[in-house]
């Protein structure tokens, strides 16, 4: 796996946006898995977050980035995976906590919702942000199973 690559997927509502995100990562040297939509033609979000989290799995890259029209269905359909840890985000302070805390590997965006000027700051957030560990990690360990009877 380029620990510089990232694998990225909209649906035609996070498309402009996509199209806009993708530009601004190859200028920053990432290298971009591009799992369309290509075209504006109406598509179905979960065919494209379920298709990231495979690519996520397959190992084709360390993080992913996900849009549609508010960024909930396709994060939703991208969290059914247990390889991913998908970050719903609107502005930049969540992105950084995601990273921080939550070890998240792929960030969510709303193409509809956001302009271009704070989606990539939101995205910049996110891939220049490392994770804390420490007692961060063992809760995020825990999101890996879910327990059969819970201790609270
Ligand atoms: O899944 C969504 C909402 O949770 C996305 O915003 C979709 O992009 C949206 O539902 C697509 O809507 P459209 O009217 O079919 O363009």
């Amino acid at each position: 796996m380029a620990e510089h690559s990232i694998v990225v997927a909209a649906d035609h509502a996070g498309l402009a946006l996509k199209t806009q995100l993708i530009a601004h990562l190859e200028t920053r040297g990432w290298t971009v898995v591009d799992l369309g939509t290509h075209n504006g033609e109406s598509v179905d979000y979960p065919d494209y977050g379920h298709a990231l989290a495979k690519a996520i799995a397959e190992g084709r890259a360390p993080f992913g980035l996900v849009v549609c029209g508010s960024g909930i269905g396709i994060s939703i359909a991208a969290n059914r995976h247990p390889s991913v840890r998908c970050a719903l985000c609107s502005e930049p302070l969540s992105a950084q906590l995601a990273r921080q805390h939550n070890d998240a590997n792929v960030l969510a965006l709303g193409g509809r919702l956001i302009g271009e000027a704070m989606a990539t700051t939101i995205l910049d957030a996110f891939l220049d942000t490392p994770f804390e560990g420490g007692r961060h990690q063992r809760r995020v360990d825990k999101l890996g199973s879910v327990p059969q009877e819970t201790s609270c």
